[in-house]
């Protein structure tokens, strides 16, 4: 998560943080097969790509979806020949896995041996921004849930709940068990109890709180609000998390690190 300290274009930013396909988990044939989603506050422009293989930048594409198309969400085969269109090229798949992937992918392949709660806080980045006019934005990509059906699409290519933002509000971008992040709606319910005066916090864990109540899901967000205060919170074991704010890098991975690092820059 990042707050700029100069204006520069959110959007830009958090794309560059996301930009890897690189080391996703792979879906039941071995492959990686990836969703993503980015959102702008200021306008509620969004795009997304979902099971796309072979594209080693999906936030991009999910840009160019957003930037050059009348549609929200491109899926499989439509969002490769727009990939093409677009000129991005074709990545073989294998370049894309690593042997981490496959090995845990040929582990997963036993019957039973592939619980929900071992799967989460794997291969999913997320990013939220604001800049100093105040402009939110989110996004999130990921290869989805290890050993998923093929064509499976996950929470991160829905808007509202794997990544939402609004100016008047903030923005959310979400990571966990997909399935009960749908039925949730977790990005845009957070973004509600903000609306209803709950602060960064008190959203996000509400918002866990209510996933883990009504579907008995994990998972784990990180949330800005329009005035730029933030929180990473989640229900899972563990999720890295870092945050940059007035020259200070905020850092954790188990619940109630936050390790500050000055990380202004020294004269010239
Ligand atoms: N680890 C994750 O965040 C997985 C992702 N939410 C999905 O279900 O596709």
């Amino acid at each position: 998560m990042i707050h700029s300290m100069m204006s520069q274009v959110t959007l830009g930013i958090i794309q560059e943080l996301l930009s890897l396909g690189h080391g996703s988990v792979l879906n039941e044939e071995g492959e990686v097969e990836m969703d993503a989603i980015i959102m702008d506050g200021k306008d509620l422009t969004s795009g997304a790509v979902s099971a796309v293989k072979c594209i080693a930048n999906p936030i991009k594409l999910a840009r160019l979806v957003m930037e050059k198309t009348n549609h929200l969400l491109l899926t499989s085969q439509g969002a490769s020949l727009f990939a093409k269109a677009q000129g991005i090229s074709e990545v073989p798949g294998e370049q894309l896995i690593t042997e981490r992937s496959r090995e845990r992918w040929r582990k997963n392949l036993k019957p039973g041996s592939n619980p929900v709660a071992y799967q989460l806080g794997l291969g999913t980045v997320g990013a939220v921004a604001i800049d100093r006019q105040g402009n939110v934005a989110c996004a999130t990509s990921t290869g989805g849930m290890t050993n998923k059906m093929v064509g499976r699409v996950g929470d991160t290519a829905c808007i509202g709940s794997g990544g939402y933002a609004n100016n008047s509000v903030g923005a959310v971008s979400t990571t966990g068990h997909g399935e009960s992040i749908m039925k949730v709606i977790l990005a845009r319910l957070i973004l509600h109890y903000m609306e209803n005066g709950m602060s960064t916090e008190e959203a996000a864990d509400a918002g866990l709180n209510y996933m883990k109540t009504q579907v008995d899901g994990s998972g784990g967000v990180i949330v800005v609000n329009s005035a730029g205060e933030w929180t990473a919170k989640f229900s899972t074991k563990q999720m890295s998390w870092a945050a940059i704010k007035d020259d200070q890098l905020h850092c954790g991975i188990h619940t109630g690190e936050n390790e500050i690092v000055s990380v202004a820059a020294s004269p010239q």
